[in-house]
Formats: C-alpha cells, sequence, structure tokens
C-alpha cells in the first residue's frame, strides 16, 4: 500500500506538487497520469525519499520509504532508466543489486529472461543499451528484491508497441498476485489498458482520482445497431438515457455491459460498442488538465 498525503514540493516560488493525496492499494495498477510537468516525478522523488518535501508524508506500508529496512526487498523503483552505470553490463548491474540487496544470483538470470533480456544482452554494457533495453533492465532491477509495491515512472518510454504489451503484461500479472503498482505516464492510451484506478495530475494538484469505471461513468456509450429504432426502444424501456447522434448511433447513459445485455435481451446485432466521442478518457484527461492548469493560473 502506498499512502500519500497532502505532499507538497516548492521550488523557490513555483510550486511543483501542490497538497496531493491519493492512495495505491494491493492488487491494483494505478495510473499516475498528466502533461510534462505536471508534477508526476516529483511526486514519485518524494515517495521514494528521493527529494524532500515541503509539506505533507509518503508512506509506503506505513512506512516512510526511507526508513525500509532494505527497501529494495519491499519496493520496486524505477524512476530512470538511464541512470543505470553505462560500464557495465545488465548481468553485472542486477548481479551487483542481488548482492547488495541479499538475493539470491540465482534471480538475476531469471529476471534478465523475464524482462526478454537474453544471454548476449546481458553480456553487453549499458551505454550500449538502447532506452527500450534499458527499460527492460530497470524492470528487472525494480523486481529483483521479489518486492510487493513497483513504484515506475513512465516505464513505456522508449518501448515498441510489443515491448508496452509485454510491460502490461507483466504489471497485470504483478497486482493480479496481490502487488500494488504505481504507474506514471503522460500518455493516457498507455496506461488505460492496464489500469484500475487513475489519480490524474494538472499544474501540480490532483485533478481526478477515482477508478477508471468511475471516470468514465457519465461519459457515454456509444451504441449502433442494425436497426437503430428497435435499440432506442430496448433501452429507454430498460431505463437508460438515450441521445441519437447524426450518423443514426445513439450515446447511452449507462455502462458498456448494460448496453451490451440490453441489446442482448432484445435480439439486436450491434455494430459498435465503446466509450463514447467526446467523452472518453482522452477527453476528459484533456478537459481535466487544462482546467487544472487554468484553475491554477487564475489563482
Ligand atoms: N529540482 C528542481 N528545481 C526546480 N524546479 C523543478 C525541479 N524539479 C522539478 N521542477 C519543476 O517542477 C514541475 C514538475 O516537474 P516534474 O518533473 O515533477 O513533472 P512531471 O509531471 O514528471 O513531468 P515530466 O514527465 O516532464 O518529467 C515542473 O515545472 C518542473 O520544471
Amino acid at each position: 500500500m502506498i499512502s500519500v498525503e497532502h505532499l507538497t514540493k516548492r521550488y523557490g516560488p513555483h510550486t511543483a506538487v501542490n497538497d496531493v493525496s491519493f492512495r495505491c492499494e494491493p492488487g491494483t495498477v494505478t495510473g499516475f497520469l498528466g502533461p510534462n510537468g505536471a508534477g508526476k516525478s516529483t511526486t514519485m522523488r518524494m515517495i521514494t525519499g528521493l527529494t524532500p518535501p515541503t509539506g505533507g508524508t509518503a508512506t509506503v506500508d506505513g512506512m516512510p520509504y526511507r526508513r525500509l529496512p532494505n527497501p529494495g526487498r519491499r519496493v520496486g523503483v524505477l524512476l530512470d532508466a538511464s541512470a543505470q552505470h553505462p560500464g557495465r553490463t545488465g548481468r553485472e548491474t542486477l548481479s551487483l543489486a542481488a548482492q547488495v540487496m541479499g538475493v539470491d544470483r540465482g534471480r538475476v538470470d531469471k529476471l534478465l529472461d523475464l524482462v526478454g533480456l537474453d544471454a548476449k544482452a546481458g553480456r553487453k554494457r549499458v551505454r550500449q543499451y538502447s532506452l527500450g533495453m534499458r527499460q527492460r533492465l530497470g524492470l528487472a532491477h525494480a523486481l529483483l528484491g521479489d518486492p510487493r509495491v513497483l513504484i515506475l515512472d513512465e516505464p513505456a518510454n522508449g518501448l515498441d508497441p510489443e515491448g508496452i504489451f509485454w510491460m502490461r503484461t507483466v504489471l497485470r500479472d504483478f497486482a493480479d498476485r496481490g502487488g500494488t503498482v504505481l504507474l506514471s505516464s503522460h500518455l493516457l492510451r498507455e496506461v488505460e489498458a492496464v489500469a484500475d484506478r487513475l489519480v490524474v495530475i494538472g499544474g501540480g494538484r490532483v485533478v481526478a482520482d477515482g477508478t477508471k469505471d468511475e471516470l468514465l461513468a457519465g461519459s457515454g456509450i456509444r451504441v449502433r445497431a442494425l436497426e437503430p429504432e428497435k435499440l432506442e426502444w430496448a433501452l429507454t424501456t430498460a431505463g437508460v438515457t438515450t441521445t441519437r447522434t447524426a450518423d443514426g448511433a445513439f450515446v447511452a447513459q449507462a455502462d458498456a455491459e448494460t448496453v451490451g445485455r440490453t441489446a442482448a435481451a432484445a435480439d439486436l446485432v450491434l455494430l459498435e460498442l465503446r466509450p463514447a466521442d467526446g467523452g472518453g478518457l482522452e477527453q476528459l484527461f484533456l478537459e481535466l488538465t487544462t482546467n487544472g492548469a487554468a484553475k491554477e493560473a487564475a489563482r
């Protein structure tokens, strides 16, 4: 569990992080979203004890990070994939970390394998690694101590689409086994597929915090059927408010399952069922961050 309460960081007159509070529960992936400069890295650096906060507290499993004994066994951290020593090989990087953490050296090969770095890549010096390979090595390093919590800053940067898919699978699996994941990104699509919860930050402030479903609720579901009139009738009868769009689809104020089940019960063939245009998470993200920045500017 990660608990952030009223974290604030000021650099001179500039407030980088302003009274930020949120929680990350075991068994969940929390997407920490915001545009560049929103305050994600600063918040993560405060959680991991690298930047002292101006105010507020952050704890991991009830304790400030800096007070955790052998923190690598409790929390896996990947804040900057380029920070690894360029002169060491990937394998040496992990072997050294294993020694420091008191982890069985056998885990090094297991983790290189898990993150898709083969024996040849393991023997290469980190300076020869692409950013994607550094991210993979960084994730292996974070997982080395078999922690229950992962804190990852933009881990998908530099990964190709296959790498992003692979990373999602690893993180989902980690959370499904009871782990806690905090994962930042400035790209909504990157975390949308894996996160259970979203914390959106804009101008140093939390502008939205909730489950992905909660944040999507109210945006509506765009649905199109072979027989639009029958669909409208079925949805209205089921108590779902609908609005017809210019192209014969409907925006239904209900979740996708309710809309899908209602259509199925009426034997209707659906041609489309997805978050409504203009109400999708992307739009929400844009609106929230723009509003957040605007409010900030008006202060
Ligand atoms: N050491 C520092 N000194 C002064 N200002 C800083 C420092 N670190 C961060 N900032 C400022 O704090 C704000 C938040 O930066 P931060 O790096 O946390 O944002 P971010 O959301 O992680 O964005 P990015 O993805 O671009 O790193 C920015 O305005 C940044 O310029």
